[in-house]
């Protein structure tokens, strides 16, 4: 993995300006993508995930908002690019792909007319040309009878088609980083694996990728790299198998256990974790989780660090760190896990069924 990261993240703070004053929904959340690697970021709803990175590609355009910290994409700080320089850097080199289609289709136009346009507003080759590529890649994309579907409206392409066409739209520029937030969450099972595929694919062609989701077998099936993000911090971040076989903090234990597995052992219940997520403007000083943890104690108070802890062997450096913010003791988390399993009843072994 290269030692410069393509996307470089630190301490971002966002704000939002509301009646009841100044609420913090992403505090101090620092990570980095490599080229070409998949990172999965995670966690419940509310959690920041898609506000941070709506923060990174400054779409959170609101006066209401304050974006803080340090944003380097190919080592330059887009916080701090002009306007039409952020404009070509969206689009051209980071894609993005939100959950629903439509915020990136316009219903008055045909949909290869607007895959030719996301073309040639980045490069100089004729309509014609444009057009012609525009088939290619909703071919690609495996949309049926391309050449005649390039002519409908999105409306009259599904929910499944229009996403792949989105990603086609992405792909027009082979962007060095695509940013997809919960892109399969409208869709049903068979489309999701298909759009899942066609992330793979645009993996391989060298595109590095954020995929947010609040579904760990999502994630399970597709990320290098996770992070796992609660009350607008990161939790956890890790290798995926790392997270997988051996997560260190208690929300993940909390998220893993309450995955539904097909073919896993029958549960009397569904485990949930305990409490509500944290409300924005009440995070508290401390460790954002504590209030629903089992295993607080004092030290939970002070916030804790992102760190990778005195562990030592199943930890590597850089990319390869498995890093967490939680105070308790390094050597019991395992012990700890499964005291702390032990209140819930039938909860399955996930780490032995993580997908290797
Ligand atoms: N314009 C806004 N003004 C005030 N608060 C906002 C605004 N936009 C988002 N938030 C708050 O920021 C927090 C984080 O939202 P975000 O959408 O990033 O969460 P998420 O983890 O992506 O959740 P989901 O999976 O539901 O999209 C939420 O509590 C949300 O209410």
């Amino acid at each position: 993995m290269p030692d410069q990261p393509l996307l470089d993240v630190r301490d971002l703070r966002v704000s939002f300006r509301t009646r009841r004053g100044s609420v913090t929904v992403v505090d101090g959340l620092s990570f980095s993508v490599s080229p070409g690697e998949i990172l999965g970021v995670v966690g419940e709803s509310g959690s920041g995930k898609s506000v941070s990175m709506l923060a990174v590609l400054r779409l959170l355009t609101s006066p209401n908002v304050t974006v803080e910290g340090e944003v380097r994409f190919r080592g330059r700080d887009l916080l701090a690019l002009p306007d039409k320089e952020m404009r070509a850097v969206r689009g051209r080199e980071i894609a993005m792909v939100f959950q629903d289609p439509m915020t990136a289709l316009t219903p008055v136009y045909t949909v290869g007319w607007q895959i030719a346009e996301q073309i040639r507003a980045h490069e100089k080759v004729s309509r014609k040309e444009a057009h012609a590529r525009a088939v290619g890649l909703l071919s690609d994309v495996g949309i049926p009878d391309a050449a005649s579907r390039a002519n409908a409206y999105p409306h009259e392409f599904s929910g499944g088609m229009r996403q792949r066409a989105v990603i086609a739209m992405a792909l027009s520029c082979g962007p060095a980083l695509l940013i997809a937030d919960e892109p399969t969450t409208a869709l049903d099972v068979t489309v999701q694996a298909q759009i899942l595929d066609l992330m793979r694919e645009l993996n391989a062609q060298g595109s590095a990728v954020v995929l947010i989701t609040h579904d760990m077998g999502v994630i399970s099936q597709i990320a290098d790299r996770v992070m796992v993000m609660y009350g607008g911090r990161a939790a956890e971040e890790g290798p995926r198998r790392a997270v997988f076989h051996g997560p260190r903090h208690p929300y993940t234990w909390g998220l893993l256990d309450s995955v539904p597995r097909v073919g896993g052992p029958r549960l009397r219940r569904l485990p949930t974790i305990a409490g509500m997520p944290v409300a924005p403007g009440s995070l508290p000083e401390g460790c954002a989780f504590a209030p629903r943890c089992r295993l607080r104690h004092e030290r939970c108070e002070e916030r804790p660090v992102l760190s990778i802890g005195s562990a030592g062997a199943d930890v590597g450096s850089g990319a390869d760190a498995h890093r967490d913010a939680c105070w308790l003791p390094d050597d019991d988390r395992a012990s700890l896990r499964l005291t702390s399993r032990s209140a819930a009843t039938d909860v399955p072994d996930l780490e032995r069924e993580a997908t290797p």
